[in-house]
């Protein structure tokens, strides 16, 4: 079973099943309404995997995954997939002049222009996601929800507006993750993701950063979430380009791991987006070998 952030007709339902097509994982899908119970259901063993959604193009990061993936027992990612969002407004049949609109905060967030200028006396209310607003909608809690255009398939709403968005070409990265077990395969085209949480002194993080510059390791996002024990203590979640079976990726985590004892493996996983070429692991392969070679007394 492939639990996701649900109920039914979210954005990460279609991830869900666009993660079942791609790598074969379970097609019986489950909802959750929350993100913290998805993955819950991954943990305590009720379902295989989890599809969460990570962050997206305009609004950032979604800080309940990330604080899901520190808080509770270790899971990994193992595979992520990007989608294009594009919102419908769904209205209860008869409604043109919504007073109330709701959905994720992430929706909100990319729709606000549209609503200024479309439905100027509506007021936006937050909801756990974009198909639990539709279901509100629907049960006469607000008048319009903000939703997934796949969420007018679940529940009976009319439309009022469809391919709303104030950026064109708005993305949202989604992540599969199960318990830790044999990890994907290295393809050349991969990220890892790693949590630190940094000691609280001068140049730490630029430590952890200079480790990761010196392999030649690119490192793709970094977010940083308050650990919620001490003011001013935070972790850095951290996105880099190669798989920890690459050597200078092992040995970068190594360092930062050296660094820093409180550092969660996160999971290497396959790129949905290929984009540049990582850099060669020759050199650093070679140099290895050298200093093998001079060990055994072989070389010099
Ligand atoms: O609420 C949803 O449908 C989600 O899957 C989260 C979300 C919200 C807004 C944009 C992309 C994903």
């Amino acid at each position: 079973m492939l639990a996701y952030f649900g109920p039914r007709g979210t954005f990460t339902e279609q991830a869900a099943r666009a993660f079942s097509a791609a790598y074969g994982t379970p097609d019986d899908l489950v909802p959750f309404d929350t993100v913290p119970a998805a993955l819950a259901a991954t943990r305590n063993g009720e379902t295989d995997a989890s599809c969460v959604p990570v962050e997206n193009s305009v609004e950032g990061a979604v800080p309940a995954t990330m604080d899901a993936l520190t808080e509770g027992a270790p899971l990994v990612v193992v595979a992520e997939t990007v989608l294009a969002v594009r919102f419908s407004v769904l209205v209860r049949p008869g409604v043109s002049d919504p007073k109330t609109i709701a959905s994720h905060p992430h929706a909100l967030a990319q729709v606000r222009h549209w609503i200024e200028a479309n439905l100027p006396s509506a007021t936006a209310v937050a909801t756990t996601s974009t198909a639990a607003a539709a279901r509100a909608v629907l049960a006469g809690e607000f008048d319009a929800a903000v939703s997934a255009p796949v969420a007018v398939q679940h529940y009976p709403l009319d439309v009022l507006a469809t391919d709303v968005a104030d950026v064109r070409d708005a993305k949202t990265r989604f992540l599969l993750l199960r318990r830790p077990g044999r990890l994907p395969a290295p393809t050349g085209h991969d990220r890892t993701s790693v949590v630190v949480t940094a000691t609280d002194r001068v140049g730490a993080l630029s430590e952890l950063l200079t480790e990761l510059a010196l392999r030649r390791i690119n490192l793709t996002r970094i977010e940083s979430r308050p650990t919620k024990g001490r003011l001013g203590e935070y972790r850095f979640y951290v996105d880099l380009d190669g798989h920890v079976a690459e050597p200078r990726v092992g040995d970068a985590l190594a360092a930062l791991r050296r660094h820093c004892p409180d550092t969660r493996f996160l999971g290497s996983y396959p790129k949905a987006e290929a984009g540049r070429a990582p850099a060669g692991d020759e050199e650093f392969v070679a140099a290895a070998e050298w200093v093998a070679s001079v060990r055994e007394g072989l070389g010099a």
